[in-house]
């Protein structure tokens, strides 16, 4: 498991490319037949990425955790960003199409992922602290709330599918979706916006493998920007703003873990206000 310490919005500044990528960016989210982690101490968030083979993968608890399985004291979402495949979740199976999702509650022993007969599937996994347990549940892609956000003339018209709030799946504190740009528009999240009453993380996914998104950080008067291929995560601690543009159409897991689960509480950061 990676270890990411937390940043304060005074460092970003004083960082290169690469500082800022080694801080922010989770450049390999899947390897095949592997579980990978990254701890993000913004909010205690853990990010993993299992690419299960044909022998499945189990989701290992980690010695940085001291806890006797993975989900002991923590509750993770996790989104299928590859071919059709299956977790297992404490003996119960939950058939996990490309975008669909699933919450597993804290208390769940054994997870084990598994992929079908297209390829392998890729489960994106976004974990936080948990309080309490709530119940397993799985959404199909495209069935959580939905809400279309954009315009085609400013290209950033887009489909937003919230699967994990406070108004559907039930949690304690992880609030995820995903949102899916429509063909020729690449801006997401514009305007920008920040909430400091909790993080954020993005996974790109579905993009060419020779387009990029540009994604932007910071405080929205010092803004930097990283580079981003298919299927990499960027960290952006609640003090920074999260919005991209692509070179192509693209797809985004997006999740949140912090104190308020409201989705709309939000600083938007004007467009013409960002530097
Ligand atoms: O397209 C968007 O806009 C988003 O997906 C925004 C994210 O959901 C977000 O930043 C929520 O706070
Ligand atoms: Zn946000």
């Amino acid at each position: 498991m990676e270890t990411r310490y937390a940043t304060s919005p005074d460092e970003l500044p004083l960082m290169d490319t690469a500082a800022i990528r080694e801080r922010f960016l989770v450049d390999e989210v899947f390897r095949a037949g592997e579980v990978t982690a990254t701890y993000s101490h913004q909010d205690r968030v853990v990010i993993l990425g299992a690419q299960p083979g044909p022998d499945g993968l189990e989701l290992p608890t980690f010695p940085e955790l001291r806890a006797e399985f993975f989900l002991q004291r923590r509750e993770a979402g996790v989104v299928n960003v590859g071919a059709p495949g299956t977790i297992v979740a404490d003996g119960v199976e939950h058939e996990m199409a490309h975008g669909g999702c699933l919450y597993l509650g804290r208390g769940t022993r054994e997870v084990r992922f598994t992929s079908g007969d297209e390829g392998d599937a890729r489960f994106y996994v976004f974990s936080a602290p948990a309080h309490t347990d709530f119940p397993t549940t799985a959404v199909a892609p495209g069935q959580g709330t939905t809400r279309e956000l954009g315009e085609q003339s400013t290209s950033n018209r887009r489909t937003l599918n919230q699967y994990i709030h406070a108004n559907g799946v039930r949690s304690c504190q992880v609030v995820m979706g995903v949102t899916t740009l429509h063909d020729g528009s690449m801006w997401n999240t514009l305007p920008a916006h920040t909430h400091d009453r909790r993080m954020e993380a993005y996974l790109y996914f579905d993009l060419p493998d020779d387009a990029r998104v540009v994604h932007l950080m910071g405080q929205p008067t010092e803004t930097r920007h990283i580079v981003m291929a298919n299927e990499q995560a960027v960290i952006s601690p609640s003090w920074s703003i999260h919005s991209g543009v692509g070179t192509h159409a693209y797809s985004f897991v997006w999740a949140m873990a912090g104190e308020n689960q409201e989705f709309d509480d939000m600083d938007p950061a004007g467009i013409t206000d960002l530097r």
